[in-house]
């Protein structure tokens, strides 16, 4: 397998100190508490999607999350696209509305569109959680560039609607790693620093159960981006499938087990529904290890 190099103009970004991410220093793990303003998000659709359930939803994660992502559309395989004014009035109210009730707490959008984005940090926000890594709409890389936002990109083979049929990948851990490189060469054209850059290798986002595995194990191999490693496995599929547990409200225990083995490959940032019951396990991980987690 041909070695991949760091190229040199990142080689900054590793010797730099660890830069800091929407303000959060990435010198501890960090949480990213899910919310979801959708009525069909796969594990807690219509659950915190009227302005008041999202509000006390977000208060409730700000206690033991880093930073809050909220997202006003399912990525989940075969979801319907949600139009943009849509997406808009879902998302950034409640960002708003948050930011009203002291909720000081970094905040991501989880989105692939230039005006979603574009309104979400303009009611303040953070942070642009792009599952399409700045693929899918032209503007979004220069509207993050411009407000200065921190990004994350994520890697998805095809779209929602058809990433899960039958995907193949020559070596999903290089081909991933690949195409990383290319979407950040891509942000930092845009004029995105390497200092504001996360990736994310989209745990079942185009990928086969084998694949996901593949992934987990070999997390570690995307530190050589230079860049803050985000994962999202948070009651996935496989999990249920490895686990056992069909519906994916249940699978708060695999997923607190696959945060915890992220962070022993030093994934710095972890997407979770679940924040209360990963932040306990990583601070009894911690313990145990004799690791010094940093407080809040
Ligand atoms: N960076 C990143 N963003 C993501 N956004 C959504 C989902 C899907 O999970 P969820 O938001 O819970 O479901 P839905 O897309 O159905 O709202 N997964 C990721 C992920 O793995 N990484």
């Amino acid at each position: 397998v041909p070695a991949r190099a760091i190229p040199e103009d990142w080689r900054l970004a590793l010797t730099a100190p660890r830069p800091a991410i929407a303000g959060l220093t990435m010198d501890r793990p960090r949480l990213m508490g899910i919310l979801n303003v959708t009525p069909d998000s796969f594990s807690d659709g219509g659950q915190h999607d009227r302005p008041e359930t999202a509000l006390a939803h977000g208060r409730a994660l700000a206690e033991h999350s880093d930073i809050l992502d909220i997202g006003g559309e399912s990525t989940r395989p075969g979801a319907a696209d949600v139009p943009v004014a849509e997406e808009i009035e879902r998302t950034a109210p409640v960002i708003a509305a948050l930011r009203a009730a002291g909720v000081a707490r970094p905040v991501s959008i989880d989105t692939r569109k230039a005006a979603v984005a574009e309104a979400a940090l303009a009611a303040g926000a953070d942070m642009v959680n792009d599952v399409a890594a700045l693929s899918f709409d032209p503007d979004l890389a220069g509207v993050t560039a411009r407000a200065g936002a921190a990004v994350c990109l994520m890697h998805a083979k095809g779209d929602p609607a058809t990433m899960q049929d039958d995907p193949h990948y020559d070596h999903v851990l290089l081909d991933v790693y690949d195409f990383l490189v290319e979407r950040v060469r891509a942000a930092l054209a845009a004029g995105i620093p390497a200092s504001r850059i996360v990736i994310d290798p989209g745990i079942g986002f185009g990928k086969t159960l084998a694949h996901n595995l593949a992934l987990l194990r070999g997390l570690s191999l995307f530190h050589g981006l230079g860049c803050p490693v985000l994962l999202g496995a948070s009651r996935k599929r496989f999990i249920g499938t490895i686990g056992g547990a069909e519906l994916a409200a249940a699978r708060g225990p695999g997923s607190v087990a696959v945060a915890l083995a992220a962070i022993g490959q030093g994934v710095q940032i972890l997407r979770v529904h679940d924040a209360a019951e990963t932040r306990q396990a990583m601070r009894l991980d911690a313990a145990v290890k004799g690791m010094e987690l940093g407080h809040e």
